[in-house]
């Protein structure tokens, strides 16, 4: 973009010096050729005034030289010469409209003819024309001079007299005035500022007429000259011309100046620069707005030109900008996309090849059903997207999706129209999201040591299972387990030992009841266990016998010691002593200190209102309250525990926890992921709780 700015503004330079450069040329020819002809129109003029003005003056000459001729010749009296003398005059009077006088003197300097009644004697001898035309024979021109009768300016134009002899006797002279030749100059086409002027040799100003001050008198007589006058003249001062502020009245002009051939007089013509410069000064503006008009458009252009390129520059980084985000985030590891035109896939980018499983061109053109583990999720996404893009909304779903190799992934899919036929959608692969959402639910009703359900998860077992409970056909006993000896078992060998017996007696209980059996580690040493599907409360017996009998195996210790626990367990039945959850634990946990207190390593029946039913006493194994109420009531607290039994040789005890499955299985499959993000858990009915197993 620099560089197109700098070709414009190079381009906007040149044309501009181009255009300015023609101009000038342009007008300087035009005003050389002006001011030429100006020059020349103005020494026309000042010619044909000095030819015209030689002429006039040589008429005056030829008027005073006839009198000359005639004043020699005439004799007779004094009156006769008067007047012959007085008639001569008259006679060239008539020929010379344009002199004031002409006159005579003695050759004292007297004017003796000529002068009019009124007029005074009148003496000329100290005038330097007097003593010239008396020296010379012949014609003499005055420098401009103030008539002392006539009271004006002029020129005296004189010439000897002589007598019979030749000797002196007067001069014969005429005035030509100011007036008279400024009148002739008035008539002239010299321009509104133009100038003419009548100098003497020695540059006394005769005459000037100047058409911007008509009645001007300025300089009459004086010597006011511009320098470039005095220099031109010096150098020819027959002829010549400059251009230069006229000193007057300092207007410029070009002047033009002539002698007036055989006379001391120039006749100086000027145009002034304003005048002859006018139609070129006009023609300069023309030319001048035309340059910069042209020099603005093309300015104007390059403008035009420049926010153009730079308007589509902008869009065009701006475009390849987006591409190149748009490139990143489609190039993106994470997000899966793709477009699809109808069911085929039409373009898709890497990251989904890598989430599928794909080379590269496998998915491109091929049905995107491939992606789906079967054809009702497929049919089920392709029906609610149609329905969501219909309704002008995204599409957005978590489901589980199929690999190229077929296994199955969580995918957060969306998807949104772009037309009609086509649609981009975005996958995201949630799996491990999913996962640890499932952990999360595990860990949250799970005890982290033992891997079994813990209490929470045991009472809303125990709740599920009361809830569904069939009075007729089943009972449900309810098993507070709690470790004899325990404490000692720390004491003795440290609490990584404790714990590794704690795992060791879930496992134990764990195998110790069938498999829709629940056992749950409440806390500490204590542990619940469900007994489900009892046809009758004796049914129970075996199993508590059976679970005490493996909690008295002692635990063989990685150290090489060995453990020995054992339990008291208390047990209350559903419906017999209660239908709620946290009566039965109550009782079950009551029964169980009762145990304890009748000497551990037994357990012992919770009763309603009464003493607590031990395993010391014969357990009542068709005692059911739905059948025979009133014998609960009379059961006395029984102890039917076997007495300790000695230690056994302890089996040999994987420090492992209890298998996930075996829990995870009992719980049925809760926390299987293949259940699916939008389906409920899938709980085990409470029914398989208290359906028999056939294995016990
Ligand atoms: N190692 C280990 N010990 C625990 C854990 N939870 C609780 N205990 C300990 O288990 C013991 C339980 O106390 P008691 O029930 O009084 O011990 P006991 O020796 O079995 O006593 P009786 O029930 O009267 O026979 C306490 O010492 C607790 O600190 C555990 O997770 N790991």
């Amino acid at each position: 973009m620099r560089r197109l700015a700098a070709w414009l503004v190079a381009g906007n330079l040149i044309v501009a010096l181009s255009v300015v450069l023609a101009t000038v040329l342009a007008l300087r020819a035009s005003r050389e050729a002006d001011e030429v002809r100006a020059r020349e129109t103005t020494e026309n003029l000042a010619s044909s005034l000095s030819i015209e003005l030689g002429a006039e003056l040589k008429q005056v000459d030829n008027a005073l030289a006839t009198i000359a001729l005639q004043y020699r010749r005439v004799r007779g009296t004094e009156a006769e010469l008067r007047r012959a003398m007085e008639r001569a005059i008259a006679d060239q009077r008539s020929l010379l409209p344009q002199v004031d006088v002409i006159r005579i003197t003695d050759a004292s300097g007297q004017v003796v003819y000529g002068l009019a009644a009124e007029e005074h004697q009148l003496n000329v001898a100290d005038r330097d024309y007097f003593s010239l035309a008396r020296n010379g024979a012949g014609m003499v021109v005055s420098e401009p001079l103030y008539g002392r009768l006539l009271a004006q300016w002029g020129i005296v134009v004189a010439r000897r007299l002589e007598g019979e002899n030749g000797q002196f006797a007067g001069v014969a002279y005429t005035v030509l005035s100011t007036d008279h030749f400024v009148d002739n100059f008035r008539h002239l086409a010299i321009g509104p500022e133009g100038a003419i002027s009548l100098r003497s040799l020695s540059m006394r100003l005769i005459a000037r007429y100047s058409a911007a001050e008509p009645q001007s008198n300025r300089g009459l007589g004086e010597i006011i000259v511009s320098e470039d006058f005095v220099r031109q003249f010096a150098r020819d001062p027959t002829r010549g011309w400059y251009l230069t502020p006229t000193r007057i009245d300092n207007i410029e002009r070009i002047t033009a100046y002539r002698q007036v051939r055989g006379y001391p007089l120039i006749i100086l013509t000027g145009t002034s620069t304003a005048d002859f410069l006018t139609a070129w000064r006009s023609e300069a503006q023309q030319q001048s707005l035309l340059a910069a008009i042209v020099i603005l458009t093309a300015l104007a252009c390059s403008y035009v030109v420049y926010r153009q390129q730079r308007r589509e520059l902008r869009a065009r980084e701006q475009v390849s900008r987006l591409a190149a985000e748009q490139s990143l985030m489609l190039d993106n590891e994470l997000v899966g996309m793709a477009r699809v035109r109808g069911e085929l896939m039409t373009w898709k980018n890497r990251a989904l090849d890598a989430l599928f499983g794909y080379d590269s061109q496998a998915l491109i053109q091929q049905p995107t059903r491939a992606l789906y583990l079967d054809q009702a999720s497929y049919d089920h996404v392709a029906q609610q997207a149609q329905d969501a893009f219909a309704q002008g909304r995204r599409y957005r779903q978590q489901l589980r999706m199929r690999r190229k190799d077929g296994s199955a992934l969580w995918i957060d899919l969306s998807g949104a129209p772009v037309s009609a036929q086509e649609s981009i959608w975005m996958m995201v692969d949630v799996s491990a999201l999913k996962e640890s959402e499932v952990n999360a639910q595990h860990l949250a009703v799970h005890d982290a040591l033992t891997g079994l359900p813990n209490r929470v998860r045991f009472a809303d077992r125990l709740t599920g299972a009361l809830s569904l409970l069939d009075d007729r056909s089943s009972l449900l006993a309810v098993c507070y387990v709690d470790l004899d000896g325990f404490k000692d078992v720390n004491d003795q060998f440290g609490h990584d030992a404790g714990d590794l017996v704690l795992r060791v007696v879930a496992q134990r209980l764990q195998a110790g009841v069938r498999s829709h059996d629940l056992v749950a580690r409440l806390g500490g040493d204590e542990f619940g266990v469900l007994l489900a599907s009892l046809r009758s409360e004796a049914e129970a017996e075996p199993a508590l016998h059976r679970l005490l009998n493996a909690l008295r195996e002692p635990i063989r210790l990685p150290d090489g010691g060995e453990a020995a626990v054992g339990a008291s367990i208390g047990i209350a039945f559903a419906p017999r002593h209660g239908r709620q959850s946290d009566l039965l634990m109550r009782s079950a946990d009551a029964a169980m200190y009762q145990a304890k207190r009748n000497g551990k390593h037994q357990f012992a029946m919770a009763t309603t209102g009464a003493p607590v039913m031990t395993s010391s006493s014969d357990f009542p194994a068709a005692t059911r309250p739905t059948e025979d109420p009133a014998a609960d009531r009379a059961d006395p607290p029984h102890a039917a525990g076997p007495a300790p039994a000695a230690p056994s040789p302890a089996p040999s005890v994987r420090p492992t926890p209890v298998p996930e499955h075996a829990f995870e299985e009992s719980v049925a499959g809760e926390e299987d992921p293949g259940a699916g993000m939008d389906n409920d858990e899938n709980r085990v009915p409470p029914s398989t709780l208290v359906r028999d197993d056939p294995s016990h």
